[in-house]
């Protein structure tokens, strides 16, 4: 192929070293359209040896206390936290999100991740009961599962991809992942700094490529018990499928469609700015980005008007211009799919108050056909139109008003989805009442995406099945057994 020596080519990384593929996909510069890299297009084979490296590893790491596996953490923490610059670079541009993003989110949280399970590692307890009256005692253990699958998105690429290999190493397993072949560089990136921290060779194996052909390999495999999956529902209903035979272990994260509900008595100053950013960060393109704002009536032109001119505001650039707000967004085939959305909105009658197709996006002449768009607001729309009930995942929100606090609970309520919502009010009482009835994993009040590790983090209805955290990564990637003593 012509200009291939240019690309930069990945390779798969199992048993501590890395391996070239038969046969590579394509990888795209989001920001220009331009191929720049070719990532594996692995399969069966390359499966068939990361598990084979992964369990000649397991007995030796799991067998490692719970404070020679923290350093071991800590060490790649530290690595990952020296390299912070070049990894942001290659995020931002293998992503199409802003270098101003990707260094003070993704990479940092991605150290972080590493840093809190690392300690988080060293404080579970077990549970033990006493029963006098026939003599015995009973207390749990738990065990590392032993080969854990991680398939992670191209959103939030390091992030993602750290949140679960820090755990599952962490707790004595060792892991196969497979990163989105959409964004697979700073996971290959990682893999050169895993021996300098001390990670024996087979404990962590990343294998690249598509996911029904290496994506689907690593779940039907019956060596590997447990699946960690963050992306699309329909991939997690497939997943749920080649799972079953086997009964593994399942852990998924999916998708919202996330309300912000917005009372007359909220603070306008810190909502509206708030609210740009819960709808457009990362080009809306993380899962608990709000795409459905519900204003009280008696506020509701004020905070259009406002919200409006604010997200006017919201700068689209090139994702290395450190000004920008926004960057490209994933792919051409996602940029077509997020704009059929608006062509809907727009057929169904509703308005589109200010983006796509209302106000002119300039872009410097290399970057004209990379995938970029202005964020949009929708208004003037019915709940039951698709723009209001299914993901989105682009830099698109939809604005209406409501009545009363029974009705809006209602209608937040009113989608397949129950990942995040936020809720703004200056009544402590109505945050309360309203928190508890939303259905809805996390509920964010005069805030968004302020995370606590600790706790747990994740979706009901069809948002996903299980929650990550300190406790419940812990959970998740171990096996509980409990055992009786008669004295
Ligand atoms: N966390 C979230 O909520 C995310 C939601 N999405 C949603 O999904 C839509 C589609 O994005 P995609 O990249 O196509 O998501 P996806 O669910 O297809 O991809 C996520 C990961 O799963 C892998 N995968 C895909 N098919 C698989 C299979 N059959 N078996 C095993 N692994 C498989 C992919 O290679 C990737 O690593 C987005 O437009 C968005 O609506 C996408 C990414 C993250
Ligand atoms: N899972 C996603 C975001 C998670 C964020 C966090 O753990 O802080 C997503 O966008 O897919």
């Amino acid at each position: 192929m012509a200009g291939t020596k240019a690309l930069l080519t990945l390779e798969n990384f199992i048993n501590g070293m890395f391996v070239p593929c038969n046969s590579y996909i394509d990888s795209y510069d989001p920001s220009t359209g331009d191929v720049y890299c070719r990532v594996p297009n692995s399969g069966k084979e390359e499966i068939d040896a990361a598990v084979e490296a992964a369990r000649a590893a397991f007995p030796g790491w799991a067998a490692r206390s719970p404070q020679e596996r923290s350093q071991v953490l800590h060490r790649l923490a530290d690595l990952l936290e020296q390299s912070l610059e070049e990894l942001a670079q290659a995020e931002s541009r293998d992503q199409g999100k802003t270098i101003t993003l990707a260094r003070t989110m993704d990479i940092p949280r991605s150290v972080q991740n590493f840093r809190f399970f690392a300690s988080s590692i060293l404080h579970h307890t077990s549970e033990c009961t006493q029963m006098d009256h026939v003599g015995c005692l009973h207390y749990t253990v738990r065990a590392p599962v032993g080969i854990a699958g991680l398939i992670s998105p191209w959103n939030l690429p390091l992030y993602l991809l750290t949140w679960k290999v820090a755990p599952a190493i962490a707790a004595g397993n060792t892991v196969i992942a497979k990163p989105s072949e959409l964004t697979s560089v700073t996971a290959w990136m990682m893999c050169k700094l895993l021996e300098r921290a001390g990670v024996p060779p087979g404990v962590v194996n990343i294998v690249f490529g598509t996911g029904p052909r290496v994506g689907e390999a690593l779940v039907s495999h019956p060596e590997v018990p447990l699946i960690s999956f963050t992306g699309s529902q329909p991939t997690a209903e497939r997943i749920t499928q080649l799972s079953a035979p086997h009964c593994k272990k399942l852990s998924l994260e999916l998708g919202g469609k996330n309300p912000a509900i917005i009372f007359e008595d909220a603070n306008l100053e810190e909502c509206i700015p708030t609210t740009v950013k819960s709808s457009f960060a990362n080009q809306g393109e993380i899962c608990l980005c709000t795409s459905r704002i519900f204003v009280q009536k008696s506020i509701y032109s004020e905070f259009l008007e406002k919200f409006v001119e604010a997200t006017r505001m919201w700068k689209v650039g090139i994702p290395s211009d450190p000004s920008a707000s926004m960057g490209a967004l994933i792919s051409k085939a996602h940029l077509e799919k997020v704009r059929s959305y608006i062509k809907k909105a727009r057929m169904e009658g509703a308005q589109i108050l200010c983006g796509e197709g209302v106000d002119t996006l300039s872009l410097p002449r290399r970057n004209q056909a990379g995938y970029f768009m202005l964020p949009t607001v929708i208004t003037d729309i019915k709940d039951e139109s698709c723009c209001m009930k299914e993901e989105i995942f682009g830099p698109v929100t939809c604005v209406v008003p409501f009545d009363s606090e029974e009705e809006v609970i209602q209608r937040a309520n009113s989608v397949k989805y129950g990942l995040a919502a936020t809720v703004w009010s200056s009544n402590v009482g109505r945050i309360h009442r309203v928190a508890k009835k939303l259905q809805s994993g996390l509920v964010w009040t005069n805030c968004w995406l302020i995370r606590e590790l600790n706790l747990p983090f994740g979706g009901m209805k069809s948002s996903g099945v299980g929650r990550e955290g300190a406790k419940d990564s812990y959970e998740f990637f171990t096996e509980i057994k409990t055992i009786t003593i008669k004295h």
